[in-house]
């Protein structure tokens, strides 16, 4: 059953498009990637699931989430999706938890408002911390966010994500900010409990591999549309896009040791300064005349011209 559905989803501000054409569909329970250099539209393209897009952008095409269109969803209706259906995890967690607040003020503030009484929503923050590896939970729902390292901090705000009992996550870039073993256990620890609980994730990452061990199917970005889409464990047998496989062949992995890292050739673009044929075709090797002049439609599973011939 499809949960969340983006058709032809076009955001502007100005005259300076951000993203364009951008159709998928994630179903109930599936957790699909979004990947990209920076840049190419993974964030606007999940805050548009919550309407969090900045101020004056123009948004054509829709976003559906249980087949109603967001963009008609007044305040409470909106209200109402940001705090029970969808929960958002961002890449700093400091960046939304109120610094001066205690942590079970924080967890506890959603069920507070949904008429949860005290006692219980402080039992419920303690058990969903411990559901994410926090030990000692009652101590640790009176400290304050600065007695917390980034680690612990962003378990936290995972709690709080699944405390509502969401039908989808939207998790943008979430271990960025923190150290590489760290990053290992909250990728772990959200998998984990979003797959027991059956619920969505939009999981924004620059890394190919985590993407593909966290997801079922991976979108790949760039300069805000969407060019490849395809099941996470056929990523390395059957991507078909050149920036895709331009993506796969820069991976820190695939260089022996000591020798230099491969990058994509070119300059990243946006949407505003893409070309209008293919989005990729200046940095594209095999880029041909109708490539710079028509922009692909996207055919099986990639938008590119050249997808028979390319192998
Ligand atoms: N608040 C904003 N105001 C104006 N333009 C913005 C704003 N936020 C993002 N953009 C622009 O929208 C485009 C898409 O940005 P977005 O943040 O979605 O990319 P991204 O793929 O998530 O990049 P990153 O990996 O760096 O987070 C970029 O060209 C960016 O400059």
């Amino acid at each position: 059953m499809t949960l969340l559905e983006f058709e032809n989803l076009r955001v502007s501000l100005g005259d300076r498009p951000i993203l364009r054409n951008v159709t998928l569909s994630v179903a109930a329970g599936e957790a699909v990637g979004l990947v990209g250099e920076s840049g190419s539209g993974k964030s606007m393209t999940v805050r548009s699931v919550v309407r969090l897009l900045p101020e004056g952008a123009a948004v054509t095409g829709a976003v559906r989430f249980e087949g109603a269109d967001i963009a008609s969803l007044g305040a409470a209706g909106l209200r109402r999706m940001r705090s029970r259906d969808v929960a958002m995890v961002f890449q700093d967690p400091r960046a939304v938890v109120n610094p001066v607040r205690t942590v079970g003020d924080f967890l506890t503030e959603v069920l507070r408002d949904q008429g949860v009484n005290r006692a219980d929503a402080l039992r419920k923050a303690a058990g969903s911390l411990s559901e994410v590896g926090v030990d000692d939970a009652s101590r640790r729902l009176a400290q304050r966010p600065y007695e917390l390292s980034g680690g612990l901090l962003q378990r936290v705000v995972i709690a709080a994500a699944l405390l509502t009992e969401p039908k989808l996550i939207l998790a943008d870039e979430p271990t960025t900010a923190l150290d590489v073993t760290t990053q290992e256990e909250v990728v772990a620890i959200l998998d984990e409990q979003r797959r027991r609980r059956s619920v969505a994730l939009m999981f924004i990452t620059h890394d190919l591999e985590l993407a593909a061990a966290v997801c079922d199917r991976i979108a790949v970005m760039y300069a805000g549309e969407i060019v490849e889409i395809l099941p996470a464990d056929r990523l390395h047998t059957e991507a078909r896009h050149p920036y895709t496989r331009a993506l796969l062949g820069s991976r820190p992995g695939t260089v022996p040791p000591g020798q230099r890292l491969r990058t994509v050739p070119g300059v990243p673009q946006s949407a505003l300064t893409a070309p209008p044929g293919c989005v990729f075709a200046d940095r594209c090797p095999h880029a041909e005349d109708r490539c710079r002049d028509t922009r692909p439609a996207f055919r099986g599973s990639a938008a590119c011209h050249l997808l028979e011939e390319v192998r």
